[in-house]
């Protein structure tokens, strides 16, 4: 059971995060009015017809008037240009979050705009799919997955308090982090894996002798794994890519290395060698579920509302 906690929350973006935040927020009641900003009028029409949201504009600034809770869910390259546009319509006391993938260059994006009467706490979901659009949301995309709030140093308590009670209304478990090491962090364990898996379905279509039909038929889980990832939104992992740029390419650097070693390993035939890391990995998963994390990234096969890539046809 949850109760109204904002009377009026702003969503700019109304794509696959920030449709799921509309369908939680009114399915459990959450705000008094939910006011619904895009960039599009195509999109903001398809927001309509899906009944996302009370209110539907086209501008952020009008979204975000009198508006206590706004959620910016655009992708990360966008964060400069709607925290210009709301800038001078944030009412006294409003927080300002965010759901973008990467931390630090949304708070040199977004801080310079968010005046000293508002609240600006930027936020990341840990939760998402391959799908995009207001059409991919579904309610349940939080639960029991993580939020992380990355505060800036002095962030007002009460602010963070409240929006931590609302990422825990909408199911997830809230963390808190320094953006730096957020974007590290995340790097690793999110920004990486997709870059593999552009990389590695690229690679296969790129053979000469592996064509497109062998490639499916063929497919193990393992590389139908990466086919799901690298279908996701180009301009979001676009923005990724050049908004965490450092540590993106640190952790890559460390990925190469490691996978020479691995080459090498192969290359002479160091069976040990490949038993101890194979041996080591699988420790690393079981301790995981052991320690009750579900790993499965994500595993919406429990969500009655997800639907896989394949059964849409997508
Ligand atoms: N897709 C995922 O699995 C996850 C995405 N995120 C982050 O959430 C954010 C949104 O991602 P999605 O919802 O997946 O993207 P999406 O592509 O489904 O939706 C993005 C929305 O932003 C709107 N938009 C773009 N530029 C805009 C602007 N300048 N002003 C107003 N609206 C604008 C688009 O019209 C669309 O409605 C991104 O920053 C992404 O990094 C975070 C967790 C998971
Ligand atoms: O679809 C997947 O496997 C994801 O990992 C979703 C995802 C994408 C981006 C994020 O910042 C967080 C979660």
């Amino acid at each position: 059971m949850t109760t109204k906690q904002f009377d009026k929350i702003a969503l700019i973006g109304i794509g696959l995060i920030g449709s799921s935040l509309a369908r939680v927020i009114r399915q459990k009641g959450l705000a008094g009015t939910v006011a619904i900003a895009t960039r599009s009028s195509e999109t903001l029409e398809r927001a309509h017809d899906l009944g996302l949201g009370d209110s539907y504009t086209t501008s952020s600034a009008e979204a975000v008037r009198d508006a206590d809770l706004v959620i910016v869910s655009v992708p990360v390259g966008s964060s400069e240009k709607v925290a210009r546009e709301i800038s001078g319509e944030l009412k006294e006391g409003a927080i300002v979050t965010d759901v973008g993938s990467t931390k630090e260059s949304v708070v040199e994006q977004m801080k310079p705009y968010i005046p000293e009467h508002a609240h600006f706490i930027p936020g990341h979901p840990i939760a998402g799919t391959e799908h995009s659009g207001p059409d991919a949301g579904f309610a349940t995309l939080f639960e029991g997955r993580w939020c992380i709030l990355t505060p800036l140093p002095n962030a007002d308590e009460e602010a963070l308090a409240k929006l931590t009670t609302f990422w825990e209304s909408c199911g997830s478990m809230v963390d808190r982090m320094d953006p730096h090491r957020h974007d590290l962090v995340l790097a690793i364990v999110s920004h990486l894996p997709q870059i593999i898996a552009y990389n590695i379905v690229g690679t296969a279509d790129d053979l000469e002798t592996v064509t497109e039909s062998e490639v499916i038929k063929y497919s193990a889980s393992g590389f139908r794994d990466f086919t799901r990832l690298a279908a996701s939104d180009p301009t979001m992992w676009r923005d990724v890519c050049l908004h965490n740029r450092d540590a993106i390419l640190e952790m890559l650097a460390r990925f190469s290395e490691d996978l020479s070693s691995l080459q090498r390993a192969i290359r002479w035939g160091d069976g040990d060698k490949l038993f101890d890391l194979f041996s080591h990995t699988r420790h690393i998963r079981k301790s995981i579920i052991e320690a009750g994390q579900d790993v499965e990234a994500p595993d919406f096969g429990r969500h009655p509302e997800y639907t896989p890539a394949e059964k849409r046809g997508g």
